[in-house]
């Protein structure tokens, strides 16, 4: 490589693929540079045919290349990767992820449970999870809620649909969110109506084949209740950290309690309650117990971990969830949101500590 080539090569460094997330040069779609006189010929290899992220690349490469001291202009070929090549990259992508997971993993995971649906589960995870990622941290958020997954509608990507490279899934991102869910792989209009192993399956094939790349914090919005998916994952997940929500009333607390025990008999960790649908404020300044008061203080004294958040009842909140614009970034002063924003904060300061886990170092 000539030294101008080298010049062009470190630019294009800075160019990322907006669906992998990572420098195209380490994705080897960067092919032949030549330069001749003052232009760059420069060969793009997209990883498949009709890649979505396509004009974003094109336009961010020549961008980049004519950012280049003494480059005026660019002849780019844009073709697509072999099978060979496609495959070698899914398998290298592969190799880093497998163990994403795992054990000895970085990425925190967090499970948010409830005992019975309508609670608020997927809102409050929706909003967790854009405001984790808003404080910089790198967030993936799993719906495993399958019988009825809305974290695509709550984010505004309803009918988002992730592009497979090879037997590699990529999650398309929404709030600077990677967003999977199993209402991606369906119809519109039909119903999942699937049986233990085949949403084990789907579970582990969310967790092996997705690709989230390095996260921070992966986020999941388990179905409420103690069915199949809770307990596939907390097998295939037993590292995981359990956020349990219920609201103020006492019936709501007493199933969300029963989400928590069944995860903690798979070896979860229950991290503390997080009670929603708190008292409304009203306009003259008082406060409405629409749903009475203390189930979530009952359920954390009963299990024994903290109370880490208590969401008050939210216009603005249900309006966010229904527009696909999380409160927390659509109204970011509302009391719901303030509560979820400090919520998130106390979540991310909670990092499960490095006790049990394999550093990766060894004596040289
Ligand atoms: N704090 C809140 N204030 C006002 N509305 C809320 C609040 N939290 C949730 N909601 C609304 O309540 C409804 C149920 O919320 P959501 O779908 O998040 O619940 P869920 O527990 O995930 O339900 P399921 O698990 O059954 O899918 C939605 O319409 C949502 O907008």
């Amino acid at each position: 490589m000539t030294d101008r080539s080298r010049l062009i090569h470190a630019a294009l460094s800075r160019v990322v693929d907006p669906e992998i997330r990572k420098p195209i040069t380490e994705l080897d779609m960067v092919g032949a540079i030549e330069v001749a006189g003052s232009t760059a010929s420069v060969d793009l290899k997209l990883t498949i045919v009709g890649c979505p992220a396509a004009d974003t690349i094109e336009r961010d490469v020549r961008a980049a290349v004519l950012g280049v001291e003494g480059i005026e202009a660019i002849d780019l070929t844009v073709g697509v990767m072999s099978r060979e090549q496609r495959d070698a990259l899914t398998a290298r992508l592969k190799g880093n992820r497998t163990s994403a997971f795992g054990p000895d993993s970085l990425t925190r995971v967090v499970c948010v449970t409830s005992g019975k649906g309508g609670v608020g589960k997927s809102s409050l995870t929706a909003g967790l999870a854009v405001s984790l990622a808003q404080s910089g941290l790198r967030v993936g958020l799993m719906d495993a809620d399958v019988f009825g997954f809305s974290i695509p509608g709550l984010l505004g990507i309803p009918h988002a649909k992730p592009t497979r490279v090879g037997e590699l899934i990529l999650p398309p991102v929404a709030h600077g969110v990677k967003v999977i869910s199993i209402g991606m792989f369906t119809e519109p209009g039909t119903a999942v109506s699937w049986r233990g192993p085949m949403l084990h399956r789907t579970m582990q094939q969310f967790l092996t084949d997705v690709f989230f790349g390095d996260l921070d914090v992966l986020l999941i919005d388990l179905p409420p209740g103690t069915g199949d998916v809770a307990i596939s994952l907390g097998q295939l997940l037993p590292q995981a950290e359990v956020l349990v929500v219920t609201t103020p009333q006492a019936a709501a607390a007493d199933v969300a309690e029963r989400s928590a025990i069944v995860a903690r008999q798979t070896g979860q960790t229950v991290i503390g309650v997080v009670e929603n649908m708190a008292g409304l404020v009203q306009p003259d300044g008082s406060v409405l117990d629409v749903f009475g008061a203390g189930g979530g203080e009952a359920v954390a004294s009963r299990l024994d971990v903290p109370l880490l958040g208590s969401i008050p009842l939210s216009v603005a909140l249900r309006e966010g969830g229904d527009s696909g614009m999380p409160v927390v970034l659509a109204n970011p002063d509302d009391p719901a949101a303030r509560a979820i924003t400090e919520l998130a904060a106390t979540v991310a300061g909670r990092g499960r500590g490095l006790a049990g886990r394999k550093l990766g170092l060894s004596v040289t």
